[in-house]
């Protein structure tokens, strides 16, 4: 055969059930909390991802965002391609299209291709359940989730799983939305129509929306809270007020990725305190006793250490 056209093996493909059965929570975050922390160390150089590109699709109201990321010292490469939209719920179409592709460090070509929406499920809520872990007040009773989609599953799937709540609400958009998401989890819900009485009291507040405007105010919140703000990935997206961000200490995954995608930070010109990975190593306080926010993005790490674990299930179970 003509070198030029010699391949490499080809690639596997991994379903969405094939990866959702071999992606478990227990061995997610302390692989999500190893990589934060090396990513966030001033030393590091091991860790390369570069802030996420993304093209709009206003055609269809959305976005695809391309999230590459190099783990040196396991020798990982790794992309993802997520495209999200803003979807009228009535459509009942998910607003998060992901696919994951491993590849071979050495020569550059595909050994896996993985539907990614449990990993970008997963990891997602994993990483929120961390920032709960370092940043929630010590007695958390009440948990409080508004936006009752895709994302607000998986988080509540994982914070009833590693913490345990007196009362967990939710509030969504419509209350239909809420009450679905009441039958569908396993577990007590309390479905509120008004999300400021949902928040009322509430230790700790998931937005896991898909709102451009805020959604969750100052005044509601109980001092000493924490917020892990999961939607409001654009510019020019909100889900959390003026007031509350200039109020809280703010946390995020990657400083980089905030300055360029996070509309409450940008908009309100507020100060990041620290990097989650930053706590985890311990270079900055994880300030408990002070109303906190988590503002998360989402991140090609994150999705590459969650796409190892699922390949290398794989493989041994070959
Ligand atoms: N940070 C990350 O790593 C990360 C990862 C994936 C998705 N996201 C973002 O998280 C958000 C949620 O994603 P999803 O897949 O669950 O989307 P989804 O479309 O499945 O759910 C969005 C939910 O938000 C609700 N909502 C919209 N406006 C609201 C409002 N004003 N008040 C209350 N609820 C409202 C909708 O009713 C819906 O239930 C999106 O913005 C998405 O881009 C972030
Ligand atoms: O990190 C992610 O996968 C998501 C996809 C949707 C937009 C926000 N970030």
């Amino acid at each position: 055969m003509d070198w030029r056209r010699k391949m490499a093996a080809e690639p596997v493909f991994l379903r969405d059930d094939v990866v959702a059965g071999f992606l478990s929570y227990d061995e997610l975050i302390p692989r999500l909390e190893e990589i934060l922390g090396k990513f966030s160390r001033s030393d590091n150089t091991d860790v390369v991802q570069p802030v996420r590109s993304v093209i709009p699709l206003h055609q269809h109201n959305g976005f695809m965002g391309l999230m590459p990321a190099y783990i040196a010292y396991e020798d990982l490469l790794c992309t993802k391609t997520v495209a999200f939209y803003r979807r009228n719920e009535n459509l009942h179409l998910p607003s998060t299209q992901a696919t994951v592709f491993l590849f071979n460090p050495a020569c550059g070509n595909v050994i896996a291709v993985m539907d990614g929406a449990d990993i970008t499920f997963k990891r997602t809520a994993a990483v929120s359940a961390i920032s709960a872990k370092l940043l929630m007040p010590a007695q958390a009773e009440i948990l409080c989730i508004l936006g009752c989609g895709h994302q607000a599953v998986s988080h509540y799937e994982i914070f009833t799983k590693i913490f345990s709540f007196k009362e967990v609400r939710v509030c969504s958009r419509r209350l239909e939305t809420a009450e679905r998401f009441a039958a569908r989890v396993q577990g007590p819900v309390k479905v509120f129509s008004s999300a400021k009485e949902a928040v009322h009291g509430a230790d700790i507040i998931i937005t896991v929306t898909n709102s451009s405007q805020p959604v969750l105010f100052g005044e509601w919140v109980k001092p000493g809270a924490h917020i892990a703000a999961v939607g409001a990935c654009r510019p020019d997206w909100r889900e959390l007020d003026d007031a509350l961000m200039r109020d809280a200490v703010i946390y995020v995954d990657s400083r980089h990725g905030a300055a360029v995608e996070a509309g409450d930070i940008i908009q309100t010109g507020v100060e990041v305190f620290a990097e989650l990975g930053e706590v985890l190593v311990g270079t900055r306080p994880a300030l408990r006793n002070k109303t906190t926010v988590f503002k998360s993005l989402g991140m090609g790490i994150q999705d590459a250490v969650a796409a190892k674990l699922v390949f290398d299930k794989w493989k041994s179970s070959q």
